[in-house]
């Protein structure tokens, strides 16, 4: 494996206002490369992680680390890609400046942001509709433009806070294959939150198994399935379904709480 790009260490976070402890105690680290998911129980801290880590949430403790640099704000070479594609889109601009937006701010020069564009939005099949406004397309085209925005981005880490529980199913297979097949060839890094424990093997390398809040790590499993995946032979594999089996027993104690979990 590759040089540690992400490293979360002892993060803890405390609501103020509520005094709620979403998180715990988080220890984990992401390699160069990697495409590591996060599953467990609905409530446990997964999008609060993910805000920590993404330099928009303050940790009440611990640390977040990109590269060895301690993150303090939203670090520059990091892209996010939330569940809510219909209000991370600009209405008023279209596919092609909702992509090429942060590349301006990023300072690329013109010519490089038609190139990168041009490729992102070729790579998620929506070439032919760069002219259009996000609010013509469906929500998985939609998502398809979150997912080309951040490619072009060429982030070394890319956060995914669920992006496709809010699109049907057959999409969301479409969108688990492009994953696959884009992510490689950028060399980023990825942290994949979802709450579907099939989504997270079958997409991960690793798959971190997080504890009710207050939350723990529970586990880290490492997807030993072949990286060739498939949506009807790789679920078919009796690996899959044994490795699956694990993940769910893991999250069914972790709804006792992290006490009861181990
Ligand atoms: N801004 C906030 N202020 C106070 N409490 C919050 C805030 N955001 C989240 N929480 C609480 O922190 C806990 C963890 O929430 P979070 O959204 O991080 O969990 P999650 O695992 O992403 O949830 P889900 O699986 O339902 O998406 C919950 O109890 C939630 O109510």
């Amino acid at each position: 494996m590759g040089a540690i790009v992400l490293e979360v260490t002892g993060l803890k976070k405390v609501y103020e206002s509520t005094g709620k402890e979403a998180v715990g105690d988080l220890s984990f680290r992401l390699d160069a490369g990697e495409l590591v998911c996060v599953v467990g129980p609905s409530g446990c801290g997964k999008t609060t992680l993910l805000r920590c880590v993404a330099g928009l949430l303050a940790p009440t403790a611990g640390t977040v680390r990109l590269a060895g640099v301690p993150v303090t704000g939203p670090p520059d070479d990091m892209a996010v890609v939330f569940q809510e594609y219909g209000r991370s889109l600009f209405p008023w601009m279209s596919v092609r400046r909702n992509v090429e937006l942060p590349l301006k701010e990023k300072g690329i020069p013109r010519a490089r942001r038609a190139t990168l564009v041009s490729t992102a939005l070729a790579a998620v099949g929506l070439a032919d509709v760069a002219g259009s406004y996000p609010w013509q397309l469906s929500g998985g085209m939609q998502q398809r433009v979150a997912i080309a925005r951040a490619m072009a981005y060429e982030p070394s880490v890319l956060l995914m806070d669920e992006p496709f529980a809010a699109v049907d199913a057959q999409t969301r297979a479409e969108l688990e294959d492009l994953i696959l097949r884009v992510l490689p060839g950028l060399g980023t890094t990825t942290l994949f939150i979802t709450h579907d424990i099939d989504e997270a093997i079958y997409l991960g390398d690793r798959v971190i198994v997080l504890s009710a809040s207050p939350t723990v790590v529970l586990d880290d499993v490492k997807v030993d399935l072949p990286s060739e995946r498939d949506q009807l032979a790789t679920r078919a594999l009796p690996r899959f379904a044994e490795l699956r089996g694990h993940v769910y027993a893991r999250i069914q104690r972790a709804k006792d709480g992290p006490e009861n979990a181990r």
